[in-house]
């Protein structure tokens, strides 16, 4: 029997916060996505004082999330010089044995990337889907936001890295589906590249036992 996906999503999120919110946080991080709208309503029922806190958005979704929810929002460039973000949470679209995680499968990467840099704790909240022991087993491709001057150079470099997919294609840049035509811009005004892989990814663990990827063939070899 599966697991309702909204259920797990939402069980994730309120574990994360009872886990991991500190206990007077200055300023905390607001991924994008789906399952932050349930991490940001678990923050809300925590039942703690957040008026004194500052939330930091990673897009447009993630501020209008805090707004809507009566936080206060602070924008990344008005963090004060030096001051750390005590603590960010953010979903993944897959997470490996070794917590890497892919990212970007709702065009947001790229703040998220400065927010998750900027913050002393970085909490991923993920369904019983997300966990993977390797990348790329269900998640098609990684997403690579890109500037769209520099998009072909990216693609380019990509395919020398391997980058295809099993019928030989790819890194695609990613359109819209039904009400836009041609590339989806990102809050940056970015291309999102969506670049497939052999498939699963081997980790690091597994290149430091000498395993290889032949990017031809999409294949493992030993
Ligand atoms: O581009 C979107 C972000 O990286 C999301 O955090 C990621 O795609 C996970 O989203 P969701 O929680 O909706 O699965």
């Amino acid at each position: 029997m599966s697991l309702d996906i909204e259920a797990s999503k939402r069980a994730a999120a309120k574990e994360a916060v009872a886990n991991h919110f500190p206990e007077n946080p200055r300023f905390v991080g607001i991924g994008s996505g789906t399952t932050i709208v349930y991490v940001v309503q678990a923050i809300k029922e925590s039942g703690r004082d957040l008026s004194r806190i500052g939330f930091v958005p990673t897009g447009y979704q993630s501020k209008q999330l805090i707004i809507n929810a009566g936080l206060l929002p602070i924008e990344f460039d008005a963090l004060p010089d030096g001051a750390m973000i005590d603590i960010a949470f953010d979903g993944a679209d897959e997470v490996d044995d070794e917590l890497n995680c892919i990212k970007g499968g709702g065009a947001c990467l790229y703040q998220e990337k400065l927010v998750a840099m900027r913050a002393n704790v970085f909490i991923c909240v993920a369904d019983y889907r997300k966990l993977q022991s390797r990348l790329l087993t269900k998640w098609p491709t990684i997403p690579i936001e890109v500037e769209p001057k520099a998009a072909r150079q990216v693609m380019a470099r990509l395919r020398l890295m391997g980058s295809c997919s099993a019928a030989g294609v790819g890194p695609f840049i990613r359109e819209g589906v039904i009400t836009k035509a041609g590339p989806i811009k990102t809050d940056q005004d970015f291309f999102i590249v969506d670049a497939p892989f052999p498939q699963p990814l081997l980790t690091s663990a597994d290149l430091l036992e000498g395993k290889t990827q032949d990017p031809h063939k999409g294949i493992w070899e030993y």
